[in-house]
């Protein structure tokens, strides 16, 4: 089944409660990432954004410099928080830091329907480390991602590093995308994106959408822009903002697909390092 797109593609009623989305991640000083990303993405989504944060990085364009992750209980009841009076429409995560905080948002989410047996849709954007390499996951939490977190995911957007840690798969080229996809399917999400961002000779960014039985390419050029900063959070945080305003999944990454190719499109330069890409094509001029 499919949705009709233009259910989930506009802007709220002025003074109607718009749909809700959570997004459970860490903040980028920089604002390129994180849970900065995800909030602009909402927001220019139509989205009204809910954070739980779960650590705090000292980052700039050139990288991550230090971070402080927040106790899990702290980030746990933030979920509950929302959860219990606001709604969520549909969850994301980002950045989670820890084996521990990884646990707790596990509870919270099962304790706040949130999750593959919830009502409430969850994308996982497996961070691991950022685009500069800088780890933004403890070693010992990977397993806690994959064997906990990963089986309650509706979707799980993983790009080829975090396929390589996953999985163990190397991917080189487009004609091995399909293997890794049933790769990252069996260890228990509903649907798998794997994002082919990283494979810099193909010329095309195809992306491979999978739900256990039908492989689905997501086709768009390959632009040749440095400033891919957050690319992957706002891909999930716009793909997030679709399934909170009742998009079927694979509407929902047509739609951030389109969303993602306009923000890299319109990515700008920022600081001496990487810039982000950018949010600003979906606010409109409006005069003050
Ligand atoms: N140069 C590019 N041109 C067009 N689309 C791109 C480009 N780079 C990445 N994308 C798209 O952006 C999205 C994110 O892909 P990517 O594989 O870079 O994920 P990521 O590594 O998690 O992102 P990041 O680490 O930059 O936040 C995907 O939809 C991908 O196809
Ligand atoms: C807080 C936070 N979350 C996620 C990323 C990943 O984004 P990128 O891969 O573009 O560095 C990041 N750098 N910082």
């Amino acid at each position: 089944m499919t949705t009709d797109e233009s259910a989930f593609t506009g802007l709220p009623v002025p003074g109607a409660t718009p749909p809700t989305a959570l997004t459970i991640a860490g903040s980028d000083s920089g604002g390129g990432a994180g849970i900065q990303a995800d909030l602009k993405t909402f927001l220019a989504c139509g989205v009204h954004g809910m954070t739980a944060l779960t650590a705090v990085t000292v980052q700039n364009s050139r990288g991550v410099a230090d971070f402080l992750a927040l106790p899990p209980e702290l980030v746990a009841a933030q979920i509950r928080s929302v959860a219990a009076d606001i709604g969520v429409g549909a969850a994301k995560t980002g950045m989670l830091a820890s084996a521990e905080i990884i646990e707790a948002v596990i509870d919270a989410c099962a304790a706040s329907s949130i999750g593959r047996d919830g009502r409430t849709p969850l994308v996982v954007d497996p961070v691991a480390a950022s685009m500069h390499g800088d780890s933004l996951l403890a070693r010992d939490a990977l397993a806690a991602l994959r064997d906990q977190l990963l089986p309650i995911a509706t979707l799980v957007t993983p790009n080829l590093d975090e396929v390589r840690l996953l999985t163990g798969l190397d991917v080189t080229s487009r004609s091995e995308l399909r293997k890794a996809a049933e790769a990252v399917h069996e260890l228990g999400p509903s649907w798998v994106l794997i994002k082919a961002g990283h494979l810099t000779e193909d010329p095309e960014c195809v992306d491979l959408l999978f739900d256990g039985s039908r492989f689905i390419e997501l086709p768009g050029p390959r632009m040749r822009i440095p400033h891919t900063h957050g690319g992957g959070d706002t891909l999930a945080a716009s793909i997030t903002s679709a399934l909170a305003r009742q998009a079927q999944p694979i509407d929902a990454v047509r739609f951030g697909k389109r969303y993602i190719m306009r923000a890299v499109a319109d990515a700008y330069p920022l600081g001496a390092g990487v810039g982000p890409v950018s949010a600003f094509w979906r606010v409109s001029e409006q005069p003050i």
